[in-house]
Formats: structure tokens, sequence, C-alpha cells
């Protein structure tokens, strides 16, 4: 094959935390990527020592070493999307969001990532008002789950009003789409995320699955979205598709490791294999 008539090769970068154990951050980034047809890339923020039973450390690089990730990139692999999972401090976010803005990359999904599951903090407190003032005026997605909803907006969450009118309050800062995801929300018998564009609310549902392997379930679902972006799909579309990326990671979960397992990134394209 000649230089001219190769197909485009879609690329889509991750700025976000290592997880030794593979099933959260970059390691479940770029597997997702690699499963949706996407040459992966990454920039470093921090790394975590991590199993499914908890944080053991967390390690954050300096703010230099996460520019000079983005320069590399920036001179000489343009993304088609990018998408950010753990940020860890001000700083960081402050340099990252400086990046984005130098090289105009504004197809950007932002996963406010918090929280481990376990609850081990991947954001120092202080970053969350960085958060709200550098990064999601760049935005074109924000992905908060219920709790990040809740430090972004100040407000309590119980019900679907609230999420919406939170939905509303997170628009407000600046990113084109909200996604609340209703993982967090453990009644009932369906998950729901709002979608929400400044003008309508799309809920996306779907059975509710009785897990505790739901390790690395928010960066594996904005990964997925991404990666949509990239390959030229409008936010809705790209939704629709992560839902049922990890809707499938989850039902197909791996049952690795003593806690909270990850999810399985093959299930999506075995299903579409006939490989169940
Ligand atoms: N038990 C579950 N069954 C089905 N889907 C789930 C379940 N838990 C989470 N999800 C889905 O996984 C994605 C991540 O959700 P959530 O758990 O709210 O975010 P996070 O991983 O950031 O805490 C969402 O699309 C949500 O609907
Ligand atoms: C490096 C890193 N980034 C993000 C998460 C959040 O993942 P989750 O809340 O889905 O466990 C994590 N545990 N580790």
């Amino acid at each position: 094959m000649t230089d001219s008539n190769r197909t485009k090769v879609i690329k889509a970068l991750t700025v976000a935390g290592s997880d030794s154990g593979g099933g959260a951050g970059i390691q479940a980034d770029l597997k997702t990527f690699q499963e949706l047809g996407v040459y992966g890339m990454s920039a470093l923020t921090a790394v975590t020592a991590q199993n499914t039973l908890g944080v053991q450390g967390v390690y954050p690089l300096e703010a230099e070493a996460v520019a000079a990730q983005l320069d590399s990139i920036g001179a000489d692999l343009t993304p088609d999307a990018v998408k950010t999972g753990m940020l860890f401090s001000s700083g960081l976010i402050r340099t990252v969001a400086q990046k984005f803005r130098q090289y105009g990359w504004t197809k950007l999904v932002v996963d406010p990532v918090m929280v481990a599951k376990g609850g081990s903090p991947l954001l120092q407190q202080e970053a969350v008002q960085a958060l709200i003032a550098h990064l999601l005026p760049l935005s074109l997605v924000i992905t908060p789950n219920i709790p990040e909803a809740e430090i972004l907006t100040g407000m309590k969450i119980s019900g679907m009003a609230d999420r919406e009118a939170a939905a509303r309050l997170v628009h407000a800062m600046g990113p084109r789409y909200v996604i609340l995801k209703g993982g967090h929300d453990e009644e009932g018998a369906q998950v729901t995320d709002l979608l929400y564009d400044g003008e309508q609310f799309i809920y996306l549902q779907s059975p509710r699955i009785a897990t505790r392997h739901t390790h690395g379930t928010g960066c594996t679902f904005s990964a997925a979205l991404a990666a949509g972006l990239a390959l030229g799909h409008l936010v809705p579309q790209a939704v629709h598709t992560a839902k049922a990326f990890i809707q499938a990671a989850i039902e197909d979960g791996l049952n690795i490791g003593a806690g909270h397992g990850p999810t399985n990134h093959f299930a999506y394209q075995n299903r579409l294999r006939g490989q169940r």
C-alpha cells in the first residue's frame, strides 16, 4: 500500500491517570479506543498503584511532563477527539487546558473524575474550581456521575427533577452537552443517563446489572464517546454507542481480582462478531 491510497487513520487522545490494574484510567481508554477501531494515544497525568481492592498509591507527574507529552502529540499527531480523566490538581488542569487551547483541540470529552469507586481521591478538592474555570468552558461534552454533579453544582441530587436542574447548572458552566450518568442511583431496575444539550433532555435507559464489577465504567463510557466523536459521529449518536459498549462490558464482566473487578472491554465487539 502506498502512502497516498491508505485509508485515513482515526486517532483519539486520552489525558488521564494510569491504573496499574488495567480496568480504569488510561488502560480502559486505550482498550476502548482500540475496540472501536480508533488509534489510541495517551498523555499520562499520574501513576496510580491500583487493583480491584482499591488505590494503594497516587503519584502525580510534574506539569512540565504533561505539557511535554501534549506538545509531542500536538507537533505530529493531531487527534480527531480528546478525552480527559484523572487530572489530580489545579496545576495540571491549567496546563492541560492551556495546551488544548494552544492546539485548538475542541472535540473534547471531559470526564470529571474525582473519587475512585473505593473512595480514594483522584482530584484534590481545591482543583474543582480550576476544572470549572479552565476546562469546562472548552469542553464539548462533560460526563459527571451523580456525586460529581453534586460537587460541581453544590446541590443535593435525589430524583429526576434534581438531575435535570443539576444538568442545567453544569451546562451553564460551558460544555455544549452534559451527560449526567445514573450508575450511582441504585433504585429501580433501570439505569438512566441524562443527555442535555441546553434545550432538550434525552433519557438513555438500560437494565441495571446487579454486579460489583464496575471498576472503570465511567472511563470506559467516556472513552467510547470520544471514539465515536473521533469517527465523526454527532454527540447523540456517539452516546448511544457508548451506552451499548458499557452495557455489554458490564454484562459480560471478567470476574478477575478479589474486589471490584473491571468491565469486559472485549464484550461489545465479541457480540458484533457473534462470539458471545
Ligand atoms: N449496574 C449498572 N448496570 C448498567 N449500567 C451501569 C451500571 N453502573 C453503571 N452503569 C453505566 O456505566 C456508565 C458509568 O456510570 P456511573 O457508574 O454513573 O459513572 P462512574 O463510573 O463515573 O461512577 C453509565 O453509562 C451508566 O449508565
Ligand atoms: C487512574 C484512574 N482513573 C480513573 C478512575 C475512576 O474509575 P472508576 O470510578 O470507574 O473506578 C480510577 N479508578 N483510576
